[in-house]
């Protein structure tokens, strides 16, 4: 028998924040070119200074934050360090985090990988995790029922938006359906009957033009629809209603350099991160 959550699911957390906030997560990718740009070292103390602005500008405002891990475990336990306090700090501020690590691995090891992201008293502790399908979507199943038991959520990576990305998830089984269709069709599973809607959400990138369409992947899933690309990777918002159609209401776009590029100062992160708040919003009503 599974426990009941301890608390409220995550979709239901995330639609309340997507809500009040915006739909907006800002990506905070401490790129080494962007901490030149903030007039900052490429070492720890940079990494601290830029994470810790992004966090005091814009956790009580935007509705999630998501951290990418790479940056931070470049500079090994200090920059996880750094992770684990922004983590707790844009928590405790009021933003949802999802932490980007794109962990995917057999059944056994994915439960290793659940519990530092998703089980509560993990330094770690995140509200989501980004994971990979690729070693099959039933390995996944250690995080999704760790994020059910903890009121988190889990983003699973279906049509990203690197132009690579289409010769592994466009393939066909031999059921004929792409493989990008296979995973959104299990998350609308797990996502049955959730309301407002479930938990587990899927990567589509913004940058897709007509592609899901083309390839049949129905993106409707009763579940949000993580959307990168906007910005540096040539999306903008007016493309979101042609990549999602009639699922833009579940849609949380997600930009990093795109307001990142803004900073150092606090009040020119805000600023960016609310007009493109609003601009997303406007696409996506
Ligand atoms: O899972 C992700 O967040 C992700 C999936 C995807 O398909 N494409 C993608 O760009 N991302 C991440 O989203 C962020 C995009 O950053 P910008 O291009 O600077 O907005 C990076 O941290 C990527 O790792």
């Amino acid at each position: 028998m599974s426990r009941a959550p301890a608390r409220e699911p995550f979709g239901a957390r995330l639609r309340a924040a997507m809500d009040a906030r915006g739909p907006l997560c800002v990506g905070i990718d401490p790129h080494p070119s962007l901490l030149a740009s903030w007039g900052l070292a490429d070492d720890v103390g940079g990494l601290e200074t830029f994470t810790r602005t992004v966090v005091e500008a814009l956790a009580d405002r935007v509705a999630v934050l998501k951290p990418q891990s790479a940056f931070f475990e470049r500079f090994g336990s200090r920059g996880v360090a750094v992770l684990e306090r922004a983590v707790a700090e844009a928590r405790g501020a009021g933003a949802l985090v999802i932490t980007d690590a794109k962990r995917g691995d057999i059944g056994s090891t994915m439960a290793a990988y659940a519990a530092a992201y998703l089980e509560k008293g993990s330094p770690l502790f995140s509200d989501a995790v980004t994971v990979s399908p690729y070693l099959g979507l039933g390995a996944l199943r250690p995080a999704l029922e760790t994020a059910r038991d903890n009121g988190c959520g889990v983003f699973v990576l279906a049509l990203t938006s690197n132009p690579e990305g289409a010769e592994v998830q466009h393939a066909r089984g031999e059921d004929g359906r792409a493989v990008a269709a296979a995973v959104l069709e299990q998350l609308r599973a797990e996502n049955a009957g959730a309301e407002p809607f479930g938990s587990f959400g899927a990567v589509v990138g913004a940058t897709l033009g007509d592609v899901p369409e083309r390839l049949g992947a129905p993106l409707a899933i009763n579940g949000p629809l993580l959307a990168p690309g906007i910005g540096a990777q040539g999306a903008a918002a007016e493309d979101l209603p042609r990549v999602f159609g009639t699922a833009a209401s579940h849609v949380l776009p997600s930009v990093s350099r795109g307001v990142l590029r803004h900073g150092p100062g606090v009040e020119a992160l805000r600023a960016a991160a609310a007009t493109q708040a609003e601009e997303l919003a406007r696409f996506l009503s």
